[in-house]
């Protein structure tokens, strides 16, 4: 069936709709060569229409190995060609068949790159895919319609559960956990006592953890006051780390702010230099906010910056062992050159204790 891809502009995109399935979202793309279904299972696409720019998706297939979390957040994938015949030694089954089986809506045969054009130049905008056949009405109508604002309740897990068997207890916030986190944390000896959004400072350290770790997740970090709130609790208390939305909600939770990227920074690619040692590693991104430099709490020593737009991607505390980045080193699509984060948190953790 063919269907369109209608952005706020009035900018329209034909390809084939996977299925039948509708849907509106934030318009965003991902340029990663591989991880498709990690990008598909990670929580912080909730709320978005995810466009990977690389023209081949599903060559390698799928295989529930690779999920991120339960089952993939985002309202819609905008594809350019689909692999009919995947080949390699993990695939489980077709990603068409994945796709399908989550209900999600699925533009494919697009110009995905004259799609990411549009929105490096104009910004990231709502958007929706639809059938070719709707009428105008119904395609103005759906367009109208408000995004929602409680993603980090639409991902966030529903009972507290442990993760991991190691020497150090972590608590960790869940505001939309991708796996390897936990995966990380537990290769690095930490056992992950993994909490629901809403869970209070004082539940938080109920158990005596070694630390708190908080997680990425979608949205504004504006849209979740109550979690700052708890963060501004836990400082001081315990080792911190954060990523992602945990830095942004730990900058806020110290003074600063944040402040929306036009088109965000998603992909595999993204070098970020460590001001401490000079370093540019090769990261994993999936943001569309970012602390900004202007009105940073005095608390705040930057450790990371983008070398592509200069912005934040790393900090931690003055005086507390508290640190955090932007990017995700949890998420290794080439080289584990970021990995060496996990081992700093526990080396904070140990030390705290003495
Ligand atoms: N991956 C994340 O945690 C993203 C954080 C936040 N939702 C942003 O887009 O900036």
């Amino acid at each position: 069936m063919k269907g369109l891809l209608i952005l706020e502009n009035g900018a329209r995109f034909e390809g084939d709709l996977l299925g039948t399935v509708e849907g509106l979202g934030e318009l965003v793309f991902n340029t990663g060569m591989t991880g498709y279904q990690e990008c598909f299972t990670d929580p912080s696409y909730e709320g978005q229409i995810l466009t990977l720019t690389y023209p081949l998706i599903g060559n390698y297939g799928a295989n529930d190995l690779f999920m991120q979390n339960r089952k993939p957040a985002a309202a819609g994938y905008v594809l350019d060609q689909i692999a009919d015949h995947p080949s390699n030694w993990e695939c489980k089954e077709k990603i068409t068949d994945f796709i399908e089986r989550y209900h999600v809506p699925c533009l494919y045969n697009v110009d995905t790159r004259a799609v990411t054009r549009m929105v490096r130049t104009q910004g990231v905008m709502k958007a929706i895919i639809v059938s070719a056949d709707r009428s105008e009405e119904f395609i103005q109508a759906e367009l109208a319609k408000p995004l929602h604002r409680d993603q980090v309740e639409r991902v966030t897990t529903a009972y507290p559960y442990t993760y991991g068997n190691g020497k150090y207890q972590v608590s960790l916030l869940d505001c939309g956990l991708k796996k390897n986190i936990l995966v990380s944390l537990a290769a690095n000896d930490c056992t992950v006592h993994v909490f629901p959004a809403h869970t209070s400072a004082e539940e938080l350290l109920a158990g005596n953890p070694d630390g708190i770790f908080l997680s990425p997740g979608p949205g504004d970090p504006k849209d979740v006051p109550y979690v700052v709130d708890t963060v501004k609790k836990l400082i001081g208390k315990r080792p911190i780390f954060g990523i992602c939305l945990g830095i942004q909600m730990l900058a806020t939770a110290l003074g600063g702010h944040t402040f929306k990227l036009p088109f965000g920074h998603r992909g595999s690619n993204h070098p970020v230099k460590d001001l401490r040692t000079g370093r540019v590693y090769i990261t994993s991104q999936n943001h569309g906010y970012a602390i900004s430099d202007e009105g940073l709490p005095d608390s705040i020593v930057v450790t990371h910056r983008s070398v592509n737009d200069g912005t934040i991607e790393g900090i931690r505390h003055k005086t507390l062992p508290i640190q955090a980045v932007q990017y995700h080193p949890e998420a290794s699509p080439g080289p584990k050159d970021n990995f060496y984060l996990f081992a700093e948190f526990t080396k904070a953790m140990e030390e705290f204790k003495k």
